[in-house]
């Protein structure tokens, strides 16, 4: 029986299901994933106990298999353009963690190209900033197994567009910042399984001309610690001079840690980066794609401070057509860099090499 409720919610809300099993995931819990025919169980390999997953192969009588992105796959030796899955029956639980994410894991025997909703889950997992290896079994006979579980139909995934730009104003307040002068922080909630977003407003604006503005993607090693493996702590606060400079401007801060992929994952990859792989074959290591950001939140925040028109301080051609993608008119760009040293340079090169950054590496070095 449903029983109606006395409130304006929609109780059934895309959005919200979807948090709601990313949520489980994050604690180490199966989630039963469906599409009209099928049902998955599904757990985070990345969040899951040694003791959970020897109960779920049991529950599923070693049915289980291990959902590897494509990245993944290739990095093993897999020659394939699709996600795989890999049989579990007797794998233990630190040779399917070998298999997920280690250097010296061997090349699966057996392994078959995933099916598109056991690739969906890996969505899930990259939602959850964990990292997308996914223990799945197939229990559409058996779903009553797992009928405490939180379900979510992958339709769901995709209904979710509209809710990744819904964004609220929550406060804006003046902030004296030591080398800005006096700026305001305008915090913003909502989207998708997401923290609070920040704009910082640096002097007044006009909004009725092109607004200088910068998009930053937090890193909380070089932005906060002035970590020497990048350039982000330098170009954040040399973003902001530039803002100064133009006479006012706004520097949205989006967290998007490890370009969307969480700490966690940054420093497993940082981990293998110390061992001579570069930052995308690194992230490839964990099943990640070169960049998982998304511009959702900065365009709603643009909307919400009434800027429709900009002029952008980036060197990543793909925040600026994220930008126009949105409906901003970029005006124009300019370049904005940090200091090059002998721990970043590398970073900076694959930047420029493998992603398309707009950075003249030579001449930024040859200027230190
Ligand atoms: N996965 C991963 N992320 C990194 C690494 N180093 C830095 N990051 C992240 O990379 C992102 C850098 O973002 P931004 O400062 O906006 O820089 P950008 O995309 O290079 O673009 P512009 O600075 O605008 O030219 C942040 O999310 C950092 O946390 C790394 O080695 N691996
Ligand atoms: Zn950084």
């Amino acid at each position: 029986m449903t029983s109606k409720s006395p409130f304006a919610i929609d109780f059934s809300n895309a959005a919200v299901e979807v948090e709601r099993a990313v949520s489980e995931l994050r604690f180490g819990r199966p989630v039963l994933f469906e599409e009209d025919q099928q049902s998955l169980a599904v757990l985070a390999l990345d969040a899951v106990t040694p003791a959970l997953y020897e109960q779920f192969a049991s529950v599923v009588e070693g049915s289980h298999r291990l959902l590897l992105t494509r990245q993944r796959a290739n990095r093993l030796g897999i020659k394939t353009m699709t996600d795989v899955t890999v049989p579990l029956a007797d794998v233990s639980f630190d040779e399917a963690s070998r298999l997920s994410y280690s250097l010296d894991s061997k090349r699966p025997g057996r392994w078959t190209s995933a099916g598109s909703l056991e690739s969906s889950s890996a969505e899930l997992a990259r939602t959850a900033l964990l990292l997308p290896a996914m223990i799945i079994a197939d229990v559409t006979q058996t779903k009553s197994l797992f009928s405490a579980c939180c379900s979510l139909h992958a339709s769901r995934l995709y209904q979710t567009g509209g809710a990744r730009q819904e964004f609220q104003q929550v406060v804006r307040t003046r902030v004296p910042l030591k080398d800005h002068g006096d700026c305001e922080f305008v915090v913003f909630r909502g989207g998708l399984a997401q923290k609070d977003q920040v704009a910082i407003v640096v002097g007044k604006p006009d909004v009725t001309k092109p607004v200088p503005i910068r998009v930053h993607s937090s890193c909380i090693t070089g932005d906060l610690c002035g970590s020497l493996k990048c350039d982000c702590g330098d170009q954040l606060r040399n973003g902001l001079d530039l803002l100064k400079q133009a006479g006012g401007g706004v520097l949205v801060y989006l967290d998007q840690e490890g370009r969307g992929t969480g700490i966690g994952a940054k420093m497993r990859a940082y981990g293998y980066q110390h061992l001579g792989l570069d930052t995308i074959d690194a992230d490839a290591e964990l099943g990640l794609a070169e960049d998982h950001r998304r511009y959702d939140a900065a365009l709603a925040i643009l909307r919400l401070l009434s800027i429709p028109e900009v002029v952008v301080f980036t060197n990543n051609p793909t925040k600026i057509s994220a930008l126009r993608d949105g409906g901003i008119i970029v005006h124009s760009r300019t370049a904005v860099t940090g200091r090059v040293t002998s721990e970043n340079e590398n970073y900076l090169r694959t930047k420029t090499l493998r992603a398309g950054h707009m950075l003249d590496l030579d001449t930024l070095v040859a200027a230190e």
